[in-house]
């Protein structure tokens, strides 16, 4: 599903990225891990080709992100990725049913079609009752629940979370591990980026920890240690 071939990010003099190589197969729900500054969230920049490599290759679905130009970039994000983020990023002038919807009208779905296809993952992740509200007035979790819906709106191939629980208390936080989870054991691959080892180990089959910009470690989780402690 993800291929980064010898993959270089270099800002000025700070090199953020050193040389990773790394494969995640169709399925798979790998966490990345590693101290503050290591180049964690630069290598979910690079998968969700939101900036270029300096060096190397990166293929995701079948798709070499270096031959494509910005449009098709751009495009090849609405449709084959979905990302979620420490801090949501949802539109606040947009009631959170909006806010999913407008991920399939972007990608030329039309208004009706793409508030029933929200309107069906609301119901998925229990906030139906929540669709008319504005951010503001949301949880934390609720706010993360209506990002993860966006997230899935045009059935991504790879879904890329960063940090999802970094900004959630522990309850809603839980919520949060245990819908990824689900999501995984459904066949959406994942890759997460966490401080939690937690976090990983529940909802994790792989880890790499990455450090200076270089993967110095992986191992697998067996799936039988996977979300054995749910929430009520
Ligand atoms: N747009 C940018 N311009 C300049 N330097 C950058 C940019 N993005 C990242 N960096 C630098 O690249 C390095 C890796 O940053 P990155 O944000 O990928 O690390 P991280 O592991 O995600 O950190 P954190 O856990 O604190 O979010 C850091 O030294 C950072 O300052």
């Amino acid at each position: 599903m993800v291929r980064l071939d010898g993959v270089r990010k270099e800002y000025g003099d700070t090199t953020a990225l050193d040389g990773v190589t790394l494969e995640i197969r169709a399925g798979e729900a790998v966490a990345v891990m590693g101290p503050s500054g290591c180049g964690k969230s630069t290598l979910l920049n690079m998968i969700a080709g939101l900036d270029r490599p300096t060096a190397g290759g990166v293929t995701v679905h079948d798709e070499d992100l270096g031959r494509l130009t910005e449009t098709g970039l751009a495009l090849f994000r609405r449709k084959r990725i979905g990302m979620v983020f420490q801090f949501f990023n949802l539109l606040d002038d947009l009631p959170a049913l909006e806010n999913v919807a407008l991920a399939a009208q972007l990608t030329g779905v039309s208004a009706r079609q793409a508030r029933r296809r929200a309107l069906e993952l609301f119901d998925e992740l229990g906030i139906a009752d929540r669709r008319n509200a504005y951010p503001a007035v949301l949880s934390g979790g609720e706010r993360q629940r209506v990002a993860v819906a966006r997230a899935l709106m045009n059935r991504p191939a790879l879904l890329l979370a960063d940090e999802p629980t970094g900004a959630l208390d522990s309850h809603a936080g839980e919520q949060v591990m245990d819908l990824l989870l689900d999501l995984n054991q459904i066949g959406q691959t994942l890759l997460l980026v966490t401080h939690d080892e937690r976090m990983a180990e529940r909802c994790a089959s792989r880890v790499v920890s990455l450090a200076d910009g270089r993967v110095v470690g992986e191992r697998s989780l067996s799936l039988d240690g996977r979300g054995l402690e749910r929430t009520p």
